[in-house]
C-alpha cells in the first residue's frame, strides 16, 4: 500500500501552513516531529479528509482519495489531539457506536470491542464509564476508538500528549504493537515518542519536508557535531549567540555545555556521540 503525496500546499488565508510538501508513506511507522505551528496537524487532518487542501495531490494506490471519499475512510484510523470520547457512554458503548458509524454490523463491532480492550489493557473496565477513566487510560481508549474495523492507515495526532512519562512509554509500546502492517504516522514535538518505534522520521517545519531517515540516518547527519565544554557561567550567552546548546549540567562544580556546531572541531570541546535531541535543536532551534 502507497500513500502518495505529491506537492500539497494549504493556506488559512495568508499563512502557509503546506508549502509543495511530498512524501510517500508505505507501510511501517512514520514520526512526523516538528515544533508548533509546522503544519504536522494540517497534514494530519488534510489526510484524514477533516480538511480541504488548497492544492496538490493526495492518491492510495494510484487513487485521489477525495474522489474515493468514503472508500478512502474505511482505510482511516485517525486519532485526534483533543478528548473524542464521550464521558457518559462506557468504552463498550463508545467501541460500538464507533463501530456504527464505520458501517460495522453490531456483533461484529461487540467482538472487536472485547478483543480490543484486551489489547489496549482496558478488558477489566470495558463496562465502566469513560468519566471514571485516568487520562491514560482515555488515551488508550482513543487508540482502541482509532482501531475499529482493523484500519490499514492509522493517522496519530500527538497520542501522547498529557500524559506522564510512564504513561507515553505504556501507550507508544502499545501503538507499536498493534502497528504491524500498516502505515502509521505519529505527529509529535516529543523525540521519545517516536525515537525507538519509528521506522522514519520525517523532519518538518515551516509547511515543508526538511529531511526523512531512519533514527540512525538523522543521528549520523549531524556526527561529529556535538561537543561537550567546561565553561564559565559568564560566558554562556555569548556562546548561546553562536551556537545551540542542547543540555547544561555541572559536575564536580564545574558547569558543562553540550553544544551543536557545524564549526567542528570546537575549541575546547570533546567531541561526543549525538542523539535525537542533538538532532531536532540542530534542524529546529533558531540560534538567540
Ligand atoms: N484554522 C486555522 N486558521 C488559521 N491558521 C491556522 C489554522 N490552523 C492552523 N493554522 C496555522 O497554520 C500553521 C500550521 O499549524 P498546525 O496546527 O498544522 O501546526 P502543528 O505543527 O500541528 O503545530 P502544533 O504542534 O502546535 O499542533 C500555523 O502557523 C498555524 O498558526
Amino acid at each position: 500500500m502507497k500513500l502518495h503525496v505529491e506537492n500539497l500546499c494549504k493556506a488559512y488565508g495568508s499563512t502557509i501552513a503546506l508549502d509543495h510538501l511530498s512524501i510517500t508513506f508505505e507501510n511501517g511507522i512514520y514520526g512526523i516531529l516538528g515544533p508548533n505551528g509546522a503544519g504536522k496537524s494540517t497534514l494530519m487532518n488534510i489526510l484524514s479528509l477533516l480538511l480541504d487542501k488548497t492544492d496538490g495531490n493526495i492518491t492510495l494506490d494510484e487513487n485521489d482519495i477525495v474522489k474515493m471519499d468514503t472508500t478512502y475512510l474505511d482505510h482511516i484510523g485517525y486519532m485526534p489531539q483533543e478528548n473524542c470520547l464521550y464521558d457518559d457512554f462506557t468504552l463498550f458503548e463508545s467501541l460500538c457506536y464507533v463501530g456504527a458509524l464505520k458501517g460495522m454490523k453490531k456483533t461484529e463491532a461487540g467482538l472487536q470491542a472485547n478483543e480490543l480492550a484486551k489489547e489496549v489493557g482496558l478488558a477489566d473496565v470495558l463496562h465502566k464509564k469513560i468519566k471514571t477513566y485516568s487520562g491514560g487510560m482515555k488515551k488508550r481508549a482513543m487508540f482502541a476508538q482509532t482501531l475499529m474495523n482493523h484500519p490499514d492507515i492509522l493517522i496519530l495526532d500527538e497520542p501522547t500528549a498529557g500524559l506522564d512519562p510512564q504513561k507515553r512509554i505504556e501507550l507508544r509500546n502499545i501503538i507499536s504493537q498493534l502497528s504491524k502492517d500498516k502505515i502509521v504516522l505519529i505527529a509529535t514535538h516529543v523525540v521519545s515518542d517516536i525515537e525507538y518505534i519509528a521506522n522514519q522520521i520525517v523532519l518538518m517545519n515551516h509547511g515543508k519536508i526538511i529531511k526523512v531517515g531512519s533514527t540512525k540516518d538523522l543521528i549520523q547527519s549531524i556526527d561529529g557535531k556535538v561537543f561537550e565544554r567546561c565553561i564559565e557561567e559568564g560566558q554562556l550567552k555569548q556562546l548561546e549567540s553562536k551556537y545551540r546548546i542542547s543540555n547544561l549540567r555541572y559536575e564536580q562544580g564545574k558547569l558543562i555545555a553540550r553544544i551543536i556546531t557545524d564549526e567542528a572541531p570546537l575549541e575546547n570541546g570533546i567531541r561526543i556521540t549525538p542523539d535525537l535531541n542533538d538532532v531536532y535543536l540542530s534542524y529546529f532551534q533558531e540560534i538567540s
